[in-house]
Formats: structure tokens, sequence, C-alpha cells
């Protein structure tokens, strides 16, 4: 695994997000709303390379394809549903079938891959849990994506509508780093990984000391103001 992928597995969500918006001010933090991570919870962060899929409805002329069994390993698996299919609102997409199942998730570990997050449902939960394998999706179902929708491309820029109806893409090879929180994206053009990594290192060190003065009866947003004012020089 590639150094700047395992500094940030010691990171939150939330931390990699701070970063984000503070040293980028990238929208939103790069985080993607409404995703539950549904199993590997105990692998804590992971952080991997975007492998994206894109799901079509079955009239699409373009013919299925076969994404599962040639991921390079150390990916992140994310697999997206066309615009026309996605809604702002729960249950943020009009497909109740499965995009993603237990036998899919058997193949993506036996390839190295770190965790699957699908912008629509999952199934096959039980199994995911046995394999402690990381799994984040909108909702549950039961029934396969068979004769509905269809995976059609590989490592094209994914569009995912945000709950404001804004879109936000991931592109292929984007950083995505997951924990109980979602999913946030680290856009690989945008961001460079050390300058990010040692602002965040900094930030939560700082964060510690602002937790510390809390601890010894130190008002909350002083402390925050004072203490934070350290971390201008990373910036
Ligand atoms: O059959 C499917 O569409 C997916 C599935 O359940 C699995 O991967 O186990
Ligand atoms: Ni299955």
């Amino acid at each position: 695994m590639s150094r700047h992928l395992e500094a940030l597995r010691k990171y939150s969500a939330c931390d990699i997000s701070d970063g984000l918006l503070n040293l980028y001010n990238i929208a939103h933090g790069g985080y993607f709303p409404n995703l539950t991570q549904w199993s590997g919870i105990k692998r804590g962060t992971i952080a991997g390379k975007a492998y994206t899929v894109l799901f079509a409805p079955i009239s699409d002329p373009r013919p299925e394809i076969n994404y599962i069994d040639d991921i390079p390993p150390n990916s992140f698996i994310i697999i997206g549903l066309e615009r026309s299919l996605q809604l702002a609102a729960a249950p943020y997409s009009t497909i109740t079938r499965a995009l993603f199942g237990g036998l899919m998730a058997t193949r993506a570990q036996y390839l190295g891959t770190l965790g699957t997050a699908v912008f629509g449902r999952i199934r096959d939960l039980p199994e995911h849990k046995k394999l402690e394998y990381p799994v984040f999706s909108y909702n549950l179902g039961a029934c396969a994506s068979k004769g509905i929708v269809k995976p059609v491309a590989v490592n094209e820029t994914l569009s995912i509508m945000l709950p404001d109806s804004s879109i936000e893409n991931i592109d292929h090879d984007d950083i995505i780093v997951g924990d109980i929180h979602g999913i946030v994206r680290i856009p690989k053009k945008k961001v460079d990984l050390d300058k990010l990594i040692n602002y965040i290192s900094k930030s939560v060190e700082v964060d510690e000391q602002v937790a510390d003065a809390i601890k010894n009866g130190a008002p909350a947003k002083l402390s925050q103001k004072q203490i934070r004012t350290k971390l201008k020089e990373y910036m």
C-alpha cells in the first residue's frame, strides 16, 4: 500500500474533511452524504483508490461488462447509477434492486480491494459482515439487479446527486477515505497529499490540545480560537 494511503488510515473521515475544507476550500469537505457503513467497521478507516463502476438502465445501448474480476489491489469500488436514476431526497434512487452482494464482495476481497461504496442498494448483508468486508450504501435491498440495470463502464467519472440537487464527481483514482461517518473524496487533481496529510496531523494535534484545555475547565470557544491559530502556519 502506498505511503499516502497508509498515512490517511490513521485519521477519521472527519479529520480528512477538515483538511479538505480548511486547506483547499473543497465543497462539503469532500463528504458524500447519506451512506451507511454496514460491515467491516472493525477495520477502522479505509483509504483506497477509486475504482468507479457505472450502472445504467438495461435499455442502454452499451453491453453489460464484467467489472469484478480485474480490480487492482488497494482499490475502493465506487458504484454509481446514471443521473436519470438518482434522486436528491431519500431513498436517493428510483432503483430498488441491489447493485452489490456477497459473491461480489468475496471476489473483491480476494483481489485485495479495501471496500465498496454503492450509491444505491446492497444485499447479502450477513455475508459482508462475515467477511468483515467494508460495504457502504444508501440502503438495503433483496432483489438482484438483473433485467433492470447493468454495469456499463469502469473508471469513468461518476456524477453523484447531493440533497440540494447539485452534482459532485468522483474520478478514477481519486482517493476515497471511508469510516463510520461515510466517505470523503480527495480529488487527485486538486490536492497535494503530503501537504494535506501534514496539515491533518497538525490539526489533530491541535484538537487534542483544545480537548485538554476544555477538560481543565477552559471555555470551549475561546480555546478553539486561541489554540487553532497555530494551524495558520501549515496553510
Ligand atoms: O446476484 C447479484 O446481482 C449480486 C449478488 O447477490 C452477489 O454478489 O452475491
Ligand atoms: Ni448474492
